[in-house]
């Protein structure tokens, strides 16, 4: 009988890997965020990055920060949370898990609790004293949804694409 590999990926490297490849399509030229949703069987369901919406171009709507509402990202973009969900073509996302690589909004929140996900894995919490994200724990907090920080393990994983 053979041994088996001892040095794979743990479940939560192999998802949070998943929603940082899924965040490395993002156009965003400032922050570039992936969520990756699994069952509670460990299979993964869903996928999202945030970006424009369908048949919004990536080279017409503006990735400016700065600049009268109108002319910046933030009325146009579709967070890569809600893009997860949204991409779900599944029944129910009831007890699923949530990788993602920024702590999500209370845009997002709302969505996440509405969808079911009852797990969020996080990486960055960057935007931790703004209003929209104490506001997203709040109400995560009020409707149970558990949250964790991703514990970096400090593997390399190289790609050769
Ligand atoms: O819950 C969230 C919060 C933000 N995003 C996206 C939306 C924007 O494209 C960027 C944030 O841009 P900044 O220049 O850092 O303000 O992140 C998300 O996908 N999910
Ligand atoms: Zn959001």
């Amino acid at each position: 009988m053979s041994d088996k590999r001892e040095d794979y990926i743990s479940w939560d490297e192999y998802f949070m890997g998943v929603a940082m490849l899924s965040g490395m399509r993002s156009k965003d030229p400032n922050t570039q965020v992936g969520a990756c949703i699994v069952s509670p069987d460990h299979k993964i369901l869903s996928m999202g990055y945030n970006g424009f919406p369908s048949g919004c171009s990536d080279d017409e709507f503006p990735w400016a920060r700065e600049g009268e509402p109108l002319d910046n990202k933030y009325f146009y973009t579709t967070h890569s949370e809600l893009n997860a969900i949204l991409n779900y073509r599944g029944g129910s996302l009831e007890g699923s898990t949530l990788y993602v690589s920024l702590f999500p909004c209370n845009e997002c929140a709302k969505a996440i609790i509405q969808s079911g996900i009852r797990y969020i894995i996080y990486d960055e919490d960057k935007y931790k004293n703004t209003p929209g994200v104490i506001a997203s724990k709040r109400m995560l907090d009020a409707a149970g949804v558990k949250y964790r920080k991703y514990e970096h393990t400090n593997r390399e994983i190289k790609m050769i694409l």
